[in-house]
This record gives structure tokens, C-alpha cells and sequence, in this order.
């Protein structure tokens, strides 16, 4: 897979404060990245760096392998992002805003319009001012417009805010088909991580301005696996019972009473019962279910989540 867009020790600081820190990120060609951060980690921040609306103050930003600056006009051509809130003209329709935004772009093309308009269903109201559209039909316009112009990377700032659950399933199902029929290469932030689990095939997360940890969907399902969690009497004792009477090599000793066992399809009757035949007392025996969810919390506060 190609690299479309990567950031090399990116930074952004105001007056005297870093809110970017050393951000190293890698976005493959054709993939959905999923940007997860709390509120003000810093995502606006680096969406609006990559697309050239503010200067890093230092660091570089590559995209479709070319240097990016604030003037590469033609690399922008290339891409649609909704940063924010999106500004219309609110006396004109929603066709009539594509319209401008496209002559402004340097690309018209009429079907494009319309196919746009169609992807995000604004079909009713399309010659109706933008001024009588509600909050979500805005936030879809916003998507029609990024999308307009045919980009290769479409860069969406929080997308799913403010939409209702059906519109939240619209817009998924819109993702995935500009990633998977049209080929785009989709930038997603959100701070919800249900918002984007089920969509990414590649995660950043981002705390404080920093990039925390970024891996694909198939590492993170690798990594916040189940285990059995055995308190006992004596764990170096247990280690040796383990590993030579059961076979079991997928295991760590969390200290002299706890073990966490994470090989799949250990039977806890085989393993209580092993144990204690070898003289080795148990306290609890217990499994585990790590959800993804309290995977992304250990990262986010700072616990302990092993690469
Ligand atoms: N123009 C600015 N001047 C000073 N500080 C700024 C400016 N823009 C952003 N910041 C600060 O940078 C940090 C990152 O903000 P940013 O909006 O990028 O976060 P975010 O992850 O997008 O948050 P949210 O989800 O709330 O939009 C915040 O602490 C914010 O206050």
C-alpha cells in the first residue's frame, strides 16, 4: 500500500504553549483513518495544517508524495475536507453552493454535483436556501461539498456531530462506500470511539498533542484480547506447572499472586484442576473480557497496553 499523506515531527505552537507535539502520522492509500482524541487533543488543529488553512511551525506534511506547503494549490485540488462548522452562502440552494465551490476549485462538472448532492440524499430541497436547512442537513451538505470535486483524500472533522442515530447510519454507510466503491482515502476524526470502530481500518489516537499510538484495526483486535485472570499462591511455582504440564506459552506474571493467561481455548476446569493437583492453592479464577473501548481508555489515560 502506498503512503497518501504523512506528517514528520509536526508541530504547532501558540504564543508559548505546544498544542502539536512531534506528530508522526502515516494515512495509506484507499484506507478509512479513524483520528480518536478527547476534546482539544488537537485534532482541528492538525486537519487544518494538513490542508493548508494554518502553518505548522515546524515539521513536514507529505501528501501524495510531494512536500505540502500553504501554497500548493494543486495538491488541495486533490483533496475535500469539512473542517468545523461548515459556511454556506445561506440565501442560495445547495446546488448553487456546490456550484461556486466547484468554479472556485477549477473543476465543474455537473454530474459531480449532482452524484454529490445524491450520495449525502439532499435530493428534495436541493434548490431551497440553505438558510431552511436543519443542523444535519447542513453537516451533509458540508460532506457534498468536500466530495464534489472528486478528491482523492477527504478529510472530515468530527462528521458525525449533531446528526441523529438514522443520519449516523446514513453517513457510515456513505463512508464506507466512498472508500470501498470510490476509492477514496478517507481522514475521520471523532472523540467517540463507537463513532469509528466499525469504519476505520486504521487508528491514531491523539492526547494533549501528541499521537499516542497508531495501528490497524487487525493489531488492536490482536491486542485487546481475553484472558483468565488465576490469583494463587505462588506464581514462579504455577509459571513451571504451566508451561510444562499444560503447554501454555501466551502468558504474563503480574506479580507473586497473579497471573493472566491469554492463549484462546484454555479450559479453566483443565487449568484450576493442573494447579492445584501440583500443589499450587487458588484464590480466583476468573475470565476477562477487554472491550475496545476500555482498550482505548488504558491508551488515552495512560495505563499500561502492551505493543
Ligand atoms: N488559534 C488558537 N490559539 C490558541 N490556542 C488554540 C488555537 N486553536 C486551538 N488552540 C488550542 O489547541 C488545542 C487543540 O485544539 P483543537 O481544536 O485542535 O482540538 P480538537 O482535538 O479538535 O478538540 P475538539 O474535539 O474539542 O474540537 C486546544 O487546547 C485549543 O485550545
Amino acid at each position: 500500500m502506498q503512503t497518501i499523506l504523512s506528517t514528520n515531527q509536526l508541530y504547532k505552537r501558540y504564543l508559548d504553549k505546544n498544542v502539536i507535539s512531534d506528530v508522526n502520522l502515516n494515512v495509506q492509500q484507499g484506507e478509512i483513518y479513524g483520528f480518536l482524541g478527547p476534546n482539544g487533543a488537537g485534532k482541528t488543529t492538525i486537519m487544518k495544517m494538513i490542508t493548508g488553512l494554518i502553518r505548522p511551525t515546524s515539521g513536514q506534511i507529505t501528501l501524495f508524495n510531494q512536500p505540502s506547503t500553504t501554497s500548493s494549490f494543486e495538491i488541495r485540488k486533490r483533496i475535500g475536507s469539512l473542517i468545523e462548522y461548515p459556511i454556506f452562502y445561506e440565501h442560495l440552494s445547495a446546488y448553487e453552493n456546490l456550484q461556486l465551490h466547484c468554479e472556485y476549485m477549477g473543476f465543474y462538472d455537473h454530474k459531480a454535483i449532482t452524484d454529490a448532492l445524491e450520495l449525502t440524499s439532499i435530493t428534495e430541497p436541493r434548490m431551497k436556501p440553505v438558510k431552511h436547512f436543519s443542523l444535519g442537513m447542513k453537516q451533509r451538505l458540508g460532506i457534498a461539498r468536500a466530495i464534489c470535486t472528486r478528491p482523492e483524500l477527504l478529510l472530515l472533522d468530527e462528521p458525525i456531530n449533531g446528526m441523529d442515530p438514522v443520519g449516523i447510519r446514513e453517513l457510515r454507510e456513505l463512508f464506507h462506500a466512498l472508500s470501498k466503491e470510490h476509492g477514496m482515502t478517507l481522514f475521520i476524526s471523532s472523540h467517540i470511539l463507537q463513532e469509528i470502530e466499525h469504519l476505520a481500518d486504521t487508528i491514531g489516537v491523539i492526547k494533549e498533542g501528541r499521537l499516542l499510538k497508531e495501528l490497524s484495526m487487525s493489531q488492536i483486535h490482536s491486542q485487546h484480547r481475553d484472558y483468565i485472570e488465576v490469583a494463587l499462591t505462588d506464581s514462579k511455582k504455577a509459571v513451571a506447572v504451566i508451561e510444562r504440564k499444560l503447554n501454555i506459552t501466551n502468558f504474563k506474571v503480574i506479580d507473586p499472586h497473579l497471573i493472566h493467561i491469554y492463549e484462546p481455548n484454555v479450559s479453566s476446569i483443565e487449568l484450576s484442576k493442573c494447579l492445584i493437583l501440583n500443589g499450587i492453592g487458588i484464590e480466583s479464577l476468573n475470565k476477562k473480557h477487554v472491550s475496545l473501548e476500555d482498550y482505548f481508555l488504558q491508551i488515552i489515560q495512560g495505563g499500561a497496553v502492551s505493543d
